[in-house]
């Protein structure tokens, strides 16, 4: 893996309207427990994400932190217990957008490009439906020179190697490539990529990530990249949005995040991966991190979660407001901003990071 990442476009999201927005959404999913009772898993708890033209949010957390939950609200799979969706300011809720322009604007892929295709489909038709579906093309030359140009967006060329293959001729990295030009076929303005990369070989998962990029600097299209793997949001993202039980807690731009986060989760995190460049190269996500729970502990149960922040249980800080409630949002002038009552309190500088040992030790009189 290089060591540059891939550079972001200039401009702030701040200074434009974001094209899809998830303001105030909770998720909460009734079930029964081991008990046969009924309960409340409040999986996404008050989360507000705003996706810009241009630009690249990732959305962090460990396993069951509500990720998958935020993607499937924003692509309109689930529809949020509270709070809404926008897409151009405008509501998508109870008929403020039909769902199939909605779906022409906005598209989901998914982590398993295995599972996403119909394995009796060859390419030619997978992209070629979506095309026509979508109104794209309608003559054969139409669909034809659709499909060839989806082909080439995407880097799978020559395209005429491509057409006739069936899913299973085709090598995971290829197969996600076909379900990102089959999302490209409707022209959208947001993908949202649940984990695209975790399931592909390790070989691989730079050249979608650099395509993804590729799609932001070029096609300006907004992207949402869901994962574990702080080493690849880094490499590929403009922003980090940092998501802890189902509740966002941190975010900003991606290096003022990993310089300097400002909320104790954010730093457990980065302090379990010093090298955020290994976890990519060394191997999958799930090797990252957000596994070593020996370290992080055990996340909280969504069904009956902590009260007041819900990292209240792990964190080295925690006071009595943090059981109490969740606090406000405190921004900072660079755009990060963060939810810790360390902040509100005037208490920020406990967060700050130990001298090294060298340094202590030159000091010392
Ligand atoms: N349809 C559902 N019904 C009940 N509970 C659900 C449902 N979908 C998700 N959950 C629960 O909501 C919580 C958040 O799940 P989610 O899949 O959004 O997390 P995640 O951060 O994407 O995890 P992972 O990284 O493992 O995919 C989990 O406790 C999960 O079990």
């Amino acid at each position: 893996m290089p060591d540059t990442p891939v550079p972001a476009p200039r401009g702030t999201s701040d200074s434009v309207a974001p094209v899809l927005e998830a303001v105030g959404v909770s998720k909460h999913f009734e079930v029964r427990n081991r008990g046969g009772n009924n309960a409340v898993v409040r999986a996404v708890e008050n989360a507000g994400i705003a996706l810009h033209r241009g630009r690249i949010v990732a959305l962090v957390g460990e396993s069951g932190s509500g990720k998958t939950t935020v993607a499937r609200i924003l692509g309109r799979f689930y529809a949020p217990t509270e709070g809404e969706i926008r897409l151009h300011g405008r509501p998508v809720a109870a008929g403020g957008i039909a769902r199939r322009d909605y779906f022409r604007k906005v598209q989901l892929i998914f982590q398993d490009p295995f599972g996403s295709l119909n394995s009796l489909h060859r390419v030619r038709y997978t992209l070629g439906r979506a095309l026509k579906l979508h109104g794209h093309a309608r003559s054969r030359r139409e669909v034809e020179d659709g499909v060839i140009d989806l082909l080439r967006r995407v880097n799978l060329t020559p395209p005429e190697q491509y057409l006739d293959k069936f899913p299973h001729e085709l090598s995971g990295g290829q197969r996600q490539r076909v379900v990102i030009a089959r999302a490209l076929a409707v022209r959208p303005e947001v993908l949202l990529g649940d984990e695209p990369i975790s399931m592909l070989d390790v070989s691989i998962r730079l050249d979608v990530l650099n395509l993804l990029a590729k799609l932001r600097d070029e096609e300006g299209l907004a992207l949402l990249y869901i994962t574990h793997d702080i080493a690849s949001a880094r490499y590929l993202c403009d922003e980090i949005d940092v998501m802890y039980a189902g509740q966002l807690v941190e975010g900003g731009p991606k290096e003022a995040v990993i310089q300097s986060p400002k909320h104790p989760y954010t730093r457990l995190l980065l302090d379990s991966s010093p090298d955020p460049g290994r976890s990519l190269a060394a191997g999958s996500a799930s090797e990252g991190l957000f596994t070593a729970t020996g370290e992080l502990g055990e996340p909280p149960d969504p069904a009956d979660p902590p009260t007041g922040c819900r990292f209240h249980p792990r964190c080295p800080f925690a006071m009595d407001e943090c059981r109490e409630s969740f606090p406000e949002r405190t921004e900072f002038p660079d755009g990060q901003w963060v939810h810790c009552w360390l902040h509100q309190k005037g208490r920020a500088h406990l967060l700050a990071p130990a001298p090294p040992a060298q340094s202590l030790k030159e000091t010392r009189p």
